[in-house]
């Protein structure tokens, strides 16, 4: 990577949707610019409809921008080679979305490999169990089905796919959103130690900022398709600038716990 380049840039992206030839137009997202370093966590917060997931989808090129570019590794994302490509992953709100649910957790792992490359059975059993060991999951749940997991297991185990082929950035669509408060700081805490471990940067979409301020580095505060204020957490949580930010950090409670001491 070279000294100036961003591991993902997102310029003058726009985002309009009309359900009608000529009828109303509906700007989801409407000139947004940031940029994500390597190893970093980018939280995107904003009410429900604010555009966070056109933004996810247009990065994982499952909508197309209707403006605008989108770099990875300062290459556009559209000329991507497919080694490229799986060092961009996601993660959703609802792992029974993504995950097959005829298929049985060491499968489910270790299909990644075999869309990029072959593998004996016996290695595709090792790198399922470490794997799974790596999101605290362990042996006896190999065999099992996602209906077979608890809400949280079953996002650990989207998490233990996500990372299977080493992805520089994983976007992490509301990850947390459905788990109770205990459970998402697990969740958040096994984020950190991939990051810690693999220096994966992530971009951390959620519709409130306590869990965002677990993990962030930089917030981004969206409003109605816009990006209107940007700034370290410090900056977000200690001199937040826009009228919006300020009302999201009314509705936090003040001594939320924090996960990491050193950002
Ligand atoms: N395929 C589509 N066709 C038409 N409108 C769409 C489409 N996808 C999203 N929208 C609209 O774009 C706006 C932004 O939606 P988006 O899902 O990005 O918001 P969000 O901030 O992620 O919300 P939430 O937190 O509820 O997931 C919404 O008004 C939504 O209805």
């Amino acid at each position: 990577m070279k000294a100036e380049e961003h591991l993902l840039e997102v310029k003058g992206l726009r985002k309009h949707f009309s359900d009608q030839k000529d009828g109303p137009i509906l700007k989801a997202v409407d000139g947004v610019n940031f940029h994500v370093e390597r190893g970093e966590t980018l939280g995107i917060v904003g009410e429900s409809g604010s555009g966070k997931s056109t933004i996810a989808k247009m990065i994982m090129q499952l909508e197309k921008p209707t403006e605008g570019e989108i770099l990875f590794h300062g290459k556009n994302i559209t000329s991507l080679t497919n080694a490229a490509k799986r060092k961009l992953q996601i993660i959703f709100q609802d792992p029974y979305g993504s995950l097959n649910p005829r298929m049985k957790a060491k499968d489910i792992v270790t299909e990644p490999f075999f869309i990029h490359e072959k593998m004996p059975k016996r290695e595709r059993y090792e790198q399922a169990l470490k794997l799974l060991q790596e999101v605290g999951l362990d042996k006896e749940h190999l065999n099992r089905y996602p209906h077979q997991f608890s809400g949280g297991q079953r996002q650990r185990l989207s998490i233990a796919r996500a990372i299977a082929l080493k992805p520089d950035l994983i976007v992490c669509d509301e990850a947390v959103s459905a788990l109770d408060v205990s459970l998402q700081a697990q969740i958040l805490h096994l984020l950190s130690s991939l990051q810690k471990t693999y220096g994966i940067a992530y971009i951390f979409i959620a519709h409130g900022l306590p869990a965002v301020r677990l993990i962030s580095d930089r917030i981004a505060i969206m409003y109605k398709g816009e990006i209107v204020e940007t700034g370290t957490r410090d900056e977000i949580f200690e001199n937040p600038q826009h009228d919006y930010t300020k009302s999201l950090l009314a509705a936090v409670p003040p001594s939320h716990p924090r996960l990491r001491e050193d950002g």
